[in-house]
């Protein structure tokens, strides 16, 4: 495999513009479904239960009197958004129950659950008798909630100020404050680097067995899922097992711990499985959820209002052909600096260096065991948008679909510049280097865990990859998108990265972004809404198709 460095310092633009590209890939939004979803998902209404103090009065924390209390936080913190703070209060209500009880604390503290109440968040209204019976029932019981909302009404905002409260408050407290005191977790690596958390997989070991983790979760008291529409129902019923296990608890769901799943039902679904609301059998969802939050007002669009009222239109029924076109105005085409990505100049370009990467599996199609397509050419250049393509440190950020800039390489003891082989791609001489001549990538963390503007170098080291190859046939003449190939099992030494002139919207989910250029449409699923939703104004939207108004249009 050949790793090749190519230092062009003259590509700022190219690097800026593809920063934010989407390929955004499918089809119109599914009306019926995203309806279903919502309306699925307020059935789970509930109730939910609360801590008050013995003498009746609701939240004031004051712990050796350096600790505002819970609605003071909330106040600079969520500012006029009262559902923000009603969730809030609510996840470090059961939080600090829990604390309390485990920590043996309720001594010198006064904090239990004397009350259950009705969900001030909810859209569902029940009769009275109804909600009698449920706050009768739920009394006393673990918070299993479902914080949600539409992309941007801040639940990742909420539960990063929930980890920072709590962080302070067992500060304050004199109690043992680490990443097992909340356990934040997403399904996928890009959703959990987005939250600095962990993969929900990894953190409940849902491949291996339950041994160490007992000790280790003795001091967990509030678990996060957050994205939980990339969840698969069999993952929550494994989950749910898991957390039994870890906390020796088989009697009580989710093993007593308090819960909530965040996330928004009219975003993506998992990849090849079942998303959570199609759980007719599942009793996980089902049946326990006992706390519905609700965010309505979106932050993410505080700069573009008309912006975030035309997403939520289209996040509930759909868009009008007046607003195709107002968003089809954002259309700039085929811009000369995001070609250079694109699969047909990269056949061009190989085509132009054929002579000395025919040999090379850089002409073939490479995907591994778990379909993923992985670069065998790294064509670097200082300042190289790369994405990690494999779960490495996710705690670390360095997460499947983190992105980062390339910044060089370490090469091997005995190798020096002398080494390299020069070859020409693109008309530009290039220094090519073997992936057993480096020793470690080296590149900037610009995802997640990035302190302040200080860089966040790491070194990547190569690992070996099973793959299947599709290479071009014969290794004569030009080599084009329509070669004939021939399917081969290879395996290979590569850095885990690819470059990433542009993502998945999968992979963006959750974020917010300021500059998005769409470079081409997938209507599938919801993937229009939640790529367009990404973009915190209507003027840092670029796209490269415009939008058919067929495929997105009302109900
Ligand atoms: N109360 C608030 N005041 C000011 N800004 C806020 C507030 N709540 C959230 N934001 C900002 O709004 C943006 C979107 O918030 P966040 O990412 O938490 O939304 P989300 O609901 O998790 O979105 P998604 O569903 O896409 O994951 C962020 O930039 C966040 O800092």
């Amino acid at each position: 495999m050949r790793l090749s460095a190519l230092f062009l310092g003259a590509i700022p633009m190219l690097q800026q513009g593809l920063m934010g590209a989407v390929l955004c890939t499918v089809l119109a939004i599914s009306q019926k479904i995203q309806k279903r979803r919502i309306v699925n998902t307020l059935h789970q209404l509930q109730s939910i239960c609360r801590i008050v103090d013995e003498n009746g009065h609701i939240t004031d924390i004051e712990v050796n009197g350096t600790l505002k209390n819970i609605r003071d936080f909330a106040e600079i913190h969520f500012s006029e958004d009262v559902d923000q703070k009603k969730s809030f209060e609510i996840m470090m209500c059961a939080f600090i129950d829990r604390l309390y009880k485990e920590s043996n604390k309720s001594a010198e503290g006064t904090w239990k659950v004397v009350e259950s109440m009705e969900p001030s968040v909810s859209k569902k209204r029940k009769s009275n008798d109804e909600r009698e019976k449920i706050g009768k029932v739920n009394y006393h019981k673990q918070l299993i909630g479902f914080l949600s909302g539409a992309g941007g009404t801040g639940k990742s905002h909420v539960i990063k100020t929930a980890c920072q409260y709590a962080q302070k408050l067992c500060k304050a407290l004199g109690v043992k404050f680490d990443k097992r005191t909340i356990v934040v977790t997403a399904p996928t690596g890009a959703a959990a680097v987005s939250i600095n958390g962990e993969t929900t997989a990894g953190a409940f070991a849902f491949k291996r067995k339950v041994k160490d983790e007992q000790e280790e979760f003795k001091i967990t008291y509030l678990v996060i899922v957050d994205e939980v529409s990339f969840a698969f129902v069999e993952d929550m019923e494994l989950l749910n097992e898991k957390i039994k296990q870890i906390f020796d608890n088989p009697w009580e769901p989710f093993g007593g711990v308090p819960i909530v799943f965040s996330g928004d039902f009219a975003q993506l679904s998992p990849v090849g499985g079942r998303p959570l609301y199609k759980s007719e059998h599942s009793i996980v969802w089902k049946e326990y959820l006992n706390a519905f939050m609700e965010l309505r007002t979106n932050h993410r669009f505080d700069k573009d209002v008309n912006w975030g009222a035309m997403l939520g239109r289209f996040r509930d029924v759909g868009l009008s052909t007046k607003e195709v076109a107002i968003i089809n105005t954002r259309v700039v085409g085929n811009l000369r600096f995001h070609v250079r990505g694109t699969r047909r100049e990269y056949c061009n370009m190989k085509r132009k260096a054929q002579d000395i990467i025919y040999a090379d599996v850089g002409e073939a199609h490479v995907e591994d065991q778990c379909n993923k397509r992985r670069d065998p050419l790294l064509k670097l250049y200082y300042g190289r948008p790369l994405y990690i393509n494999h779960n490495e440190d996710v705690a670390g950020c360095v997460a499947n679909g983190a992105i980062c800039e390339f910044r060089g390489v370490k090469l091997k003891p005995a190798v020096s510049q002398k080494d390299f082989e020069t070859i020409i791609i693109d008309g530009y001489h290039v220094n090519c280097v073997s992936i057993t001549q480096v020793d470690s990538l080296l590149v900037n963390m610009l995802d997640g865990c990035k302190g302040g503007n200080k860089e966040t170098i790491i070194e990547l080291s190569p690992k070996v990859i099973y793959a299947s190859a599709k290479f071009p046939v014969p290794f004569t003449g030009p080599i084009t998108k329509n070669s004939m190939r021939t399917r081969r099992r290879i395996s290979f030494e590569q850095f885990p990265v690819n470059c990433a002139n542009a993502r998945t919207v999968h992979k963006l989910q959750g974020r917010s972004i300021h500059h998005l250029v769409v470079s081409a449409w997938d209507y599938t699923d919801n993937r229009v809404y939640v790529c367009l939703s990404l973009c915190t104004t209507m003027k840092g939207l670029f796209l490269r198709e415009p939008l058919n108004p067929s495929k997105t249009k009302e109900e």
